[in-house]
């Protein structure tokens, strides 16, 4: 499989073909912008039929192959794929729980650190290992978390050979839980920095990085935010193994995604175009908008970040929303590369016609304010006995306004426990942690502070790169 950028001029810095290696090590895109496959794999409903059934470790290695071509064996890729699930607390890995006629639940947050953010990055810290381990190679990871990629991506490095991580939160802007799951891992080669700002500036900074020659001719970068496309191909697995138990090929599901750097409903529509039968993509937001202003009338305009207690989907720049453009653009590099020059120096774009159109065919969205969140909360608690995060009650808010025919699942994208206080407030019970992450409020923590500057952090990170 050849991958491209959706800016159009990017060479492999290796100066060989953009296989997927390539674009796994390389994270974005030497022109800035995002890598995709030069084309879609397409599945059969005959071929989607006949992945009914299977483990999830077997089904993420049969619908990953297309994707991962001669960078890997199929055996090889199996292995991968079950040493990566068989840390998860969940035998189905990402069980479907049903709960009422219409709604369905797909419970993303059974990996070790909570969130969805585990079924990709544990197998992406394997794939890092594996390709940096053939060439004899170090990377130093740069990264930035609204709260579960960090600790995620932690869990999945630390302690491995060859690699550092430095993850960017905002400071005062994540969870308690989700702080100490990075700061308390303790690793000489993990490096968490709390940033005066929002997750934007923490997310435009790694971008920085990427084009700044001074820091790549020192170290090789690496990415494991969304930027980085294993990411989301690791992602696409989910959607298949929810429409598989719903009736797919046979029948149409929706899937309503608790929704702010654009990954992960961005899988879904990867899923979508390789022949997979979904009725809708309902993009589900909090009041940092800008998704469904942009989906519903075209306005892709920022504004002040809103703290709100769905923090990891504070977002205002939504890095996978440029691959969505490419895609129904037309994809053509060199028009979207002037669209996104625009929107990077006013901070405001106008979607074209045949984007928007592109986007309509298969995206719906919905907005929740704070109230809106903690009724649908209360909702699930009261009606159904399940106990969902504030992330998951907005997404499913947006499912609940939706009148399809088709069964509608909502991303349980993390686990309730890491927003304690919220789903208290909400409901009155208080999720108790899950053994898995043991006594996280009785370790140390150790970070460091900086302010909101990018040439502090690159000098924090150039001295502690062990270059
Ligand atoms: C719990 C949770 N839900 C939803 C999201 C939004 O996902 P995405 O950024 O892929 O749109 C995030 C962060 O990415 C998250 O951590
Ligand atoms: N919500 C994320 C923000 C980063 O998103 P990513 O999917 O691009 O890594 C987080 O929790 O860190």
């Amino acid at each position: 499989m050849e991958y491209l950028s959706t800016r159009g001029s990017a060479q492999n810095p290796d100066g060989g073909p953009l296989d997927f290696e390539g674009v796994t090590l390389a994270g974005l895109a030497n022109d800035g912008g995002l890598y995709l496959p030069r084309e879609w794999p397409q599945f059969s409903p005959g071929e989607i039929a006949g992945l009914a059934g299977l483990p999830y470790a077997e089904l993420a290695a049969r619908v990953m192959q297309p994707f991962v071509g001669d960078s890997l064996t199929p055996e090889r890729l199996r292995e991968l794929c079950e040493e990566a699930y068989a840390r998860f607390a969940h035998k189905a890995v990402t069980p479907l729980v049903q709960l009422d006629q219409r709604n369905w639940l797909l419970e993303l947050f059974h990996g070790p650190t909570l969130a969805f953010k585990d079924v990709a990055l544990q197998l992406l810290g394997l794939l890092f290992e594996e390709f940096l381990g053939r060439r004899g190679e170090r990377l130093t990871i740069v990264g930035a978390t609204s709260g579960d990629t960090g600790s995620a991506a932690i869990d999945a490095v630390a302690g491995r050979e060859g690699v550092e991580i430095f993850m960017l939160h905002p400071k005062g802007r994540v969870s308690d839980v989700q702080r100490r799951q990075m700061t308390t891992v303790l690793a000489p080669n993990v490096h968490n920095i709390a940033i005066e700002g929002s997750f934007d500036d923490a997310q435009a900074m790694v971008k920085r990085m990427f084009a700044d020659t001074a820091l790549t001719g020192r170290v090789r970068l690496g990415a494991v935010n969304s930027i980085n496309w294993a990411r989301l191909m690791a992602q696409v697995v989910y959607y298949f193994a929810a429409a598989l138990q719903l009736g797919a090929p046979q029948r149409k599901v929706a899937f309503s995604v608790p929704t702010g750097n654009f990954g992960d409903v961005f899988a879904g529509y990867v899923a979508a175009k390789m022949g997979l039968p979904v009725e809708r993509l309902i993009v589900a937001t909090n009041v940092n908008d800008i998704l469904h202003r942009a989906l519903s009338d075209g306005d892709y305009s920022t504004g002040e970040v809103t703290p709100t207690a769905a923090p990891s989907m504070d977002i205002q720049v939504s890095s996978n929303f440029e691959r969505l453009l490419f895609d129904c653009g037309g994809r053509d590099g060199a028009a979207l590369a002037e669209q996104m020059r625009g929107f990077e120096a006013t901070k405001a774009m106008r979607l074209t016609n045949a984007q928007r159109e592109g986007a309509a065919a298969l995206f719906t969205s919905a907005r929740a304010d704070q109230d809106e969140m903690a009724q649908a909360m209360r909702w699930a608690w009261e009606n159904c006995g399940e106990t969902v995060d504030p992330h998951t009650a907005i997404g499913l808010h947006a499912a609940r306004l939706q009148d399809l025919d088709a069964p509608v699942v909502t991303l349980a994208t993390a686990h309730p426990a890491k927003f304690r206080d919220t789903v208290e407030r909400a409901t009155g019970t208080r999720p108790p942690l899950p053994p898995r992450v043991g006594d996280l409020f009785a370790r140390e923590e150790r970070f460091t502070e900086l302010p909101g500057d990018y040439d502090a952090v690159v000098t924090y990170i150039a001295e502690h790169a062990g270059v």
